[in-house]
């Protein structure tokens, strides 16, 4: 029989507070939350220990990383070498190529990522397979207050707050966008990761005071078809930064991690 999964939990916000309670409530067959790890004190309510980020990888054969990219990059290869494994949301940090090196160098652990608030990535993977893509883009667009950014000129901030239409906010490619909204634009990292190139991928961030739903848009072309995936999510209302349904996509990827028959994923 498979052996239990025992998931420790980085970040108890938006995400892991849904990841975490639907574990400790038997929400995923074949994983139990051993364990959180995070910045402020949780009291009582945690419902399970909270612990250094040295216990967790003792303690956990998988880390659920829902806190952040400075944690990716601190703790990622940590976790690796210690033959844990991490299953990441904050896909940006691994636009950092040095980081991306360093894990994939690591082990025995594996390194996995969540599809978050975005779909069709396990398509584009499977047309990267056939070659490269001609056209690789996305579009984000979310409220004004969500893109808001610490390295912002005064002129661009207000021009974001006096909006009473979309303003695009910056334009890249998924190597540069990512770290400049790291709380906001992970999915061009993980648009990325499934066309397999960072400069290939033209993100464009847009700030729309309308804008109730978060939209991603990702276009794609290439010799073999061409693929367009758009959705439009309702933000968490504690944190609007983040799509509600985020967590779900880290309970997804937790059910086909922890290989219970019974289920058709
Ligand atoms: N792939 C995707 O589609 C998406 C990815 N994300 C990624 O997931 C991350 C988490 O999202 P969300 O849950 O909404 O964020 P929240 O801010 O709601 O929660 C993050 C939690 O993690 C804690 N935390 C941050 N850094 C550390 C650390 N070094 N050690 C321990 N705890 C830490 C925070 O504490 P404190 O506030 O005190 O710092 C906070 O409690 C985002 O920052 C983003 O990078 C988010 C949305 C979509
Ligand atoms: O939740 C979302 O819609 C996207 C997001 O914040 C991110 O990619 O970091």
């Amino acid at each position: 029989m498979t052996r239990t999964l025992a998931v420790g939990l980085v970040g108890w916000g938006a995400i892991g507070r849904v990841v975490g309670t639907a574990l400790a409530q038997q929400g995923v067959r074949g994983a139990e939350l051993a364990c959180i790890v995070d910045n402020r004190p949780l009291g009582d309510a945690a419902p399970a220990p909270q612990v250094s980020f040295e216990d967790a990888i003792e303690r956990s054969d998988l880390i659920v990383e829902a806190a952040g990219q400075g944690v990716v990059r601190e703790w990622g290869e940590r976790v690796l070498t210690a033959g844990t494994d991490l299953l990441v949301a904050s896909t940006g940090a691994l636009t950092d190529e040095e980081l991306a090196k360093k894990l994939l160098a690591a082990g025995p652990g594996r390194v996995y990522f969540t599809g978050g608030a975005v779909g069709g990535l396990d398509l584009l993977q499977a047309v990267r397979s056939l070659g490269p893509l001609d056209e690789v883009s996305l579009t984000t667009t979310k409220l004004p207050s969500t893109l808001e950014q610490p390295w912002m000129d005064a002129e661009l901030l207000e021009r974001m707050r006096a909006a009473s239409g979309p303003v695009e906010v910056m334009s890249g490619t998924a190597r540069d966008v990512p770290v400049k909204f790291p709380k906001s634009t992970n999915v061009a990292a993980s648009v990325a990761l499934a066309v397999g190139d960072l400069d290939a991928v033209r993100v464009r961030v847009v700030a729309d005071p309308a804008a109730e739903r978060t939209r991603h848009v990702i276009e794609a072309s290439g010799p073999h078809g061409a693929y367009r995936f758009e959705v439009a999510h309702r933000p968490d209302p504690a944190n609007p930064a983040t799509s509600q349904v985020v967590p779900y996509a880290v309970l997804r990827s937790l059910s086909a991690l922890a290989r219970r028959s019974g289920q058709i994923l």
